[in-house]
């Protein structure tokens, strides 16, 4: 397909996810099954611009001046597909498949800066109703700090020292530029693809076959070394889901103690039975999920409580745009009602002296200072413990500030950090 043709297939996709509120993924899918002489550099290239307009769907509109499929498709296609204005001019002939001739707006649009005054909303790209939430976070940076979440994200990879090290899995995957990142030390990170470029299939590689890595956000690393978990300890990971911070946590105690997984979704619990046989862990088990009179009966017996909460997912908007513009003020209701849920099952598990620490991948006030502070209100036996020292003993070298500017609790950011946003609250539960 020419990329005109592209341009177009990529709108009528946007126009499927963004009117007819289908999912990006299985949008795509279903014009891959309508189009099957689309060859799979063209699906691939399709997808590229479709989820680099969704990133920027605030600030494409405003440069083209319109926010239709159309339009977004247009102004995502120059860093998408790596094209000059003239180019997409030039492409868009209305010949079989491609876009009909562009409009001299459309022309404009395409070589037009972002106005200096627009909203933060528009300029970092995320729903308008966010707006005071984001400000209340970030000050006069959520502007900056939401664009970064506007941005393509990298791949990172866990080396799992199980079975492997930082530098085996550096060296199996020379090919696509690996790299080591700032904090995490067994953090291996492919750099996100440039232009029309498609993101390595990772999970195909031979060294993931064999255990040697895990896919994970360094945020999500961090998280978890943060958390604290040494040789010996009794462990509950509370919302275990596929198990990305349980492989995390038993490396970090080197398969001894125990660690029990438990999910109140039975179905997400499913992955992580053949991720922990590839990866060598052996001091998991695998509760029942759902059944949480069988995980009360175990009582308050754990050194550390990991709660890695249902959330909105709002730092993740790099990896998921098409998530950002779904979410509702009612979607995020309920999330704080989940999060209460689970603090109040992780504070019943927590032994006194224990620690109970919550994790949310969210950027959002609401579902992280606000839930930690009324939290430790409604259980003054709990308090929070600064991350600086722990960050220097668990992941080493000085901590960086929180994007938030907080001392107590991190918040780490794409603007910020380099990692996906992820919100940190280590809290111990008194003695006595
Ligand atoms: C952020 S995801 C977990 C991701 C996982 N820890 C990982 O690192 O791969 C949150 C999980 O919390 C679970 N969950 C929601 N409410 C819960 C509850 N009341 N008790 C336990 N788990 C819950 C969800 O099913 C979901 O799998």
């Amino acid at each position: 397909m020419r990329a005109g043709a592209r341009i177009a297939a990529a709108a009528e996709v946007l126009d499927d996810i963004l009117n007819r509120h289908r999912p990006a993924s299985m949008a795509l899918a279903n014009w891959g099954r309508a189009h099957r002489f689309a060859g799979s550099g063209d699906r691939a290239a399709i997808g590229t611009l479709v989820f680099d307009a969704l990133r920027r769907r605030h600030s494409i509109a405003a440069r083209m001046g319109s926010d239709a499929p159309r339009a977004l498709a247009l102004g995502a296609a120059s860093r998408a597909l790596g094209l000059s204005a003239e180019e997409i001019a030039a492409t868009a002939d209305g010949s079989e498949h491609a876009l009909t001739p562009l409009s001299d707006g459309e022309v404009k649009g395409l070589t037009a800066e972002l106005p200096a005054d627009v909203p933060a909303y528009v300029a970092g790209d995320f729903p308008e109703w966010l707006q005071p939430s984001l400000e209340r976070a970030f000050g006069e940076r959520a502007a900056e700090e939401a664009a970064a979440q506007a941005a393509r994200a990298p791949i990172d990879l866990r080396a799992n020292m199980l079975k492997a090290t930082p530098d085996k899995v550096l060296k199996a995957l020379s090919r696509y530029n690996a790299e080591a990142t700032p904090y995490a030390a067994n953090c291996v990170r492919v750099p996100a693809p440039e232009g029309a470029g498609k993101a390595p299939h990772l999970e195909a590689e031979t060294a993931h076959g064999k255990g040697w890595f895990e896919v994970q956000d360094e945020g999500s690393q961090i998280a978890a070394l943060l958390a604290g978990a040494g040789p010996r300890m009794q462990v509950l990971d509370l919302c275990a889901g596929a198990g990305g911070k349980t492989l995390a946590l038993a490396a970090g105690m080197q398969n001894t103690g125990q660690i029990y997984a438990y999910d109140a979704d039975k179905k997400q619990l499913r992955p992580i039975f053949e991720r922990l046989k590839r990866a060598g862990v052996r001091n998991v088990q695998v509760m029942d999920g759902g059944e949480e009179d069988a995980l009360k009966a175990l009582g308050p017996r754990f050194d550390l409580v990991l709660v890695d909460a249902p959330c909105t997912g709002s730092g993740t908007w790099r990896r998921k745009p098409d998530a950002k513009w779904r979410l509702k003020p009612a979607n995020l209701e309920e999330r704080i009602k989940d999060q209460v849920a689970v603090l109040e099952l992780g504070a019943e598990m927590t032994k006194p002296g224990g620690a109970l620490v919550y994790v949310t991948c969210s950027m959002l006030p609401e579902e992280n200072r606000d839930q930690v502070a009324a939290f430790i209100e409604r259980h003054p036996d709990f308090a929070l413990e600064p991350f600086a020292p722990v960050w220097e003993k668990q992941v080493g070298g000085a901590a960086p500030a929180s994007a938030d500017g907080h001392t107590d609790t991190l918040q780490l950011t794409p603007a910020s950090h380099g990692t996906d946003g992820f919100f940190i609250a280590l809290m111990r539960r008194h003695k006595q």
